[in-house]
């Protein structure tokens, strides 16, 4: 019997959408206002989603109180109030798409979490654009 536990958390960011390899007509042709050189911020809303069988001693899947140390410590504590593409060495040659951003967060959070759980992430970037990552 599995059961899948989700934990929610919040971050704030700014990022530019940008190619390098393109010309800035081009740049602004396919980002549009994501590509202001200035930059801009959203108000991330990050769903971590683990699937694993229920313990019978405790009857957890997995504690929710260190599911959510774990995304503070190694998420939130790197990416919370920074700006994305110049603070953090995950997205200096990586565009932070919401795409890359989930694939980024589902890399680190697997390192931390045993294989015997399914990992999900789903990334709002806004209330209308989300993505999920499951690894494959
Ligand atoms: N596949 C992707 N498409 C887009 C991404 C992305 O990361 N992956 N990112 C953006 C922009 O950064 C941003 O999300 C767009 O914001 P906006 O157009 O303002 O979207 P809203 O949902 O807030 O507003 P609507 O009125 O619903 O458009 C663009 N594309």
């Amino acid at each position: 019997m599995k059961v899948a536990v989700y934990r929610k958390e919040h971050f704030n960011a700014a990022h530019r959408l940008h190619n390098p390899n393109w010309s800035d007509e081009k740049n602004q042709e396919i980002f549009g206002k994501c590509n202001n050189p200035n930059f801009h911020g959203h108000n991330y809303e990050l769903i971590v989603k683990l699937v694993g069988p229920v313990d019978p001693e405790t009857g957890y899947v997995f504690d929710m109180k260190v599911l959510s140390d774990l995304i503070k410590v190694n998420i939130l504590n790197r990416f919370d109030h920074k700006n994305l593409n110049l603070d953090t060495h995950e997205f200096r040659n990586l565009n932070p798409t919401a795409e890359n951003i989930a694939v980024v967060i589902w890399n680190i959070l697997r390192t931390e979490i045993d294989t015997k759980y399914d990992l999900t992430i789903r990334l709002y970037e806004t209330e209308r654009n989300f993505v999920e990552y499951d690894g494959n």
